[in-house]
């Protein structure tokens, strides 16, 4: 894997289909972080690991048991090589390429146009770490660090944070304000407020306690 500077988005993959090429652990990562994502998601391979064949039993994946073949990135949005063979991946990647499919290469030897990260989801909370394949296993000792530090409270403290921010839109008019009461809403303390409270109940009550919260950031 050659040096580049990769450029993070989040995409969205929602009933989107997504071709997986290949049945060992790699591509049964790449799969499962594919249903997290909601996308739609086809596996081809001779053989598979048990992870996938449940997958394929439960119905959450569809299983082609077969070598891959051209044709098989048919309507796919993204593709993603993960076979223990160069020549195979450096086929599914000429065929993305044809197709304007972005490819993902699971071996060093051939040029994908996107890297994996290592994540951890709380909800809505999406963290992502990469070390641009200079050692995978870094990227995913870090999001392990991370797991511990922001828990499965999280996904709480967003949904509140997520009503909070719709009332502040709606109610203040002045963007500089909105950012200010905004920034208080979003503390680690702030969060844990709103995850405990009726807020939305009272408008004007919420508004007084951000701007109290905002005043108090400052001193
Ligand atoms: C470039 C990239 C392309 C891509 O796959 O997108 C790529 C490439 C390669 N990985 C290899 C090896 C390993 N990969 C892992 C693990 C993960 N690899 C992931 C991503 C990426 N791997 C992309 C770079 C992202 C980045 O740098 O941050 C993670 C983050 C996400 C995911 O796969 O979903 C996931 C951790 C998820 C988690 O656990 O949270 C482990 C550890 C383990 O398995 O426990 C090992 C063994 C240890 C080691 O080798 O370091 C090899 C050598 C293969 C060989 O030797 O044959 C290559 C090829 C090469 O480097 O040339
Ligand atoms: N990117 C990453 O995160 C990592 C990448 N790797 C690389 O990825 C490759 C795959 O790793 P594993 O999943 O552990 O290997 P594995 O050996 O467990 O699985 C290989 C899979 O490829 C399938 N396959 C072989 N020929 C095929 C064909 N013509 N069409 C469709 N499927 C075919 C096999 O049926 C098998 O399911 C490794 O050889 C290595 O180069 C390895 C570890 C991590």
């Amino acid at each position: 894997m050659s040096e580049h500077e990769w450029y993070p988005i989040l995409l969205s993959l929602k009933d989107r289909t997504c071709v997986v090429i290949g049945g060992g652990e790699v591509a049964e990562r790449k799969a499962r972080g594919l249903l997290n994502a909601g996308a739609s998601v086809r596996v081809i391979s001779p053989s598979v690991t048990r992870g996938l064949s449940d997958m394929a039993q439960a119905g959450s994946i569809h299983l082609l048991q077969r070598e891959y073949a051209k044709g098989d990135l048919e309507g796919a949005t993204l593709a993603f090589a993960a076979t223990d063979r160069q020549e195979v991946n450096a086929s599914v990647a000429a065929e993305a390429r044809e197709r304007g499919i972005p490819v993902n290469v699971a071996d060093g030897d051939t040029e994908g146009d996107f890297i994996v990260p290592a994540v951890l989801r709380r909800g809505d909370l999406v963290l992502s770490a990469s070390a641009s394949g200079a050692g995978p296993a870094v990227s995913a000792r870090i999001i392990g660090e991370l797991s511990s530090r922001y828990g499965p409270e999280y996904e709480g403290y967003l949904k509140a944070l997520r009503q909070i921010r719709a009332i502040v839109r709606a109610e203040v008019p002045d963007p500089g304000q909105r950012r200010r009461l905004l920034a208080a809403a979003s503390t680690e303390e702030a969060l844990i407020e709103w995850s405990r409270s009726d807020f939305a109940l009272d408008k004007r009550a919420l508004l007084d306690r951000l701007e109290e919260r905002a005043l108090d950031g400052k001193g």
